[in-house]
């Protein structure tokens, strides 16, 4: 059987975990109405979606962050890697539109 306290121990972990997932979830959507502004700029003036050497001094900032923070660097990479994966998927919808326009 499982000790009483261990449930509310759970229980009160979860809570912090679903406080600490809201607020991802705000910090993405922030970061995401950022990158949209980024990504109209970029089709109006012509700029190319994807900046390889901001990518590569964005790596190197974050995984020291992360190293710093006790997070491994190379999840923070690939975490990094995943959400600018998506941004250019933003950006490059953002300049077939208005390539069509
Ligand atoms: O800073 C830019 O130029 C962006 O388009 C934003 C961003 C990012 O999500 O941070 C996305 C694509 C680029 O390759 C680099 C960075």
């Amino acid at each position: 059987m499982i000790a009483e306290n261990a449930t509310e121990e759970l229980t009160r972990l979860r809570s912090s975990i679903d406080n600490i997932d809201a607020a991802l979830i705000h910090l993405l959507a922030e970061r995401f109405k950022c990158t949209q502004q980024v990504g109209a700029l970029k089709a109006r003036t012509g700029m190319p979606p994807a900046d390889k050497s901001r990518e590569q001094a964005q790596v190197a900032r974050l995984r020291a962050l992360a190293a710093d923070a006790g997070l491994d660097p190379v999840f923070a990479e690939k975490f990094l890697a995943f959400v600018i994966a998506e941004v250019i998927h933003h950006h490059e919808r953002l300049a077939e539109a208005r390539a069509a326009d």
